[in-house]
């Protein structure tokens, strides 16, 4: 029996596009000058010293600008490289430069789970700060109270089963009874190695005949006998 489910976010509840085509292009604009502006702040100084330790690079704010760059063009998933994202696209999110992406079929599912009394849970690469704006920020208003926690890079990177592990060790919830939704095949296999249930959000993609997944185009095509 289904008591949680956790949720992938970009491309999975929301569309890839949003993310690639505003949410990235923003913070590549505005990450120079918000790094030079804020730099000598605790929390800024720490993103930029583990960008240059994490690259190997001699610690200087505009090395560490150069290679957050070149990690946004290369969609790295890389912690600091998330933070900052995070926090650059507060400012778009509270001035209204857009809003977070949801797919319908997504926000209806989500909405008639937690009434169902099965626990939401998020884990995206993106911050968890980011989630909360994207979830705090929808055509719908504010969605963050349907989740009951939001997971990130910082359990570790969602190809890793480890990380799974400690997903279901933190909510306390056995694998068996955790259902994790994503687009990418590997973060699936990743959850399905420790127990969890999984289903592959195809969003219309050719399926994969090969994959041990179940795979849907939308959250609609989740029936209760899947759980
Ligand atoms: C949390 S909003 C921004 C999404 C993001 O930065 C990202 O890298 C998406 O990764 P996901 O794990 O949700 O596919
Ligand atoms: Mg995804």
């Amino acid at each position: 029996m289904i008591k949680a489910i956790v949720t992938d976010i970009e491309g999975t509840t929301s569309s890839l596009s949003f993310v690639k085509d505003v949410l990235f292009p923003y913070a590549r604009v505005k990450l120079p000058d918000y790094v030079r502006q804020h730099q000598d702040e605790p929390t800024i100084k720490q993103l930029l010293a583990d960008t240059c330790n994490e690259a190997n690079i001699s610690l200087n704010t505009e090395n560490a600008i150069e290679q957050l760059i070149e990690w946004i063009d290369q969609d790295k998933k890389i912690t600091p490289l998330k933070a900052l994202q995070g926090l650059i696209w507060e400012t778009g999110y509270k001035q209204g430069d857009f809003t977070g992406h949801l797919y319908q079929d997504a926000i209806d599912n989500l909405n008639t789970w937690k009434a169902k009394g099965i626990a939401l849970y998020v884990y995206s690469s993106g911050s968890v700060l980011a989630q909360k704006l994207l979830f705090g920020h929808t055509a719908s208003g504010d969605l963050t109270p349907l989740f009951s926690g939001f997971f990130d890079t910082n359990i570790g990177g969602k190809k890793e089963p480890d990380s799974y592990r400690k997903i279901a060790d933190e909510i306390a919830i056995p694998p068996a009874n955790i259902l994790f939704l994503s687009d990418i095949k590997e973060e699936l296999d990743a959850a399905k190695t420790v127990g969890y249930r999984t289903i592959w959000l195809t969003r219309h993609q050719a399926p994969d005949t090969k994959a041990a997944h179940l795979q849907v185009d939308s959250f609609d095509d989740i029936i209760d006998s899947a759980f």
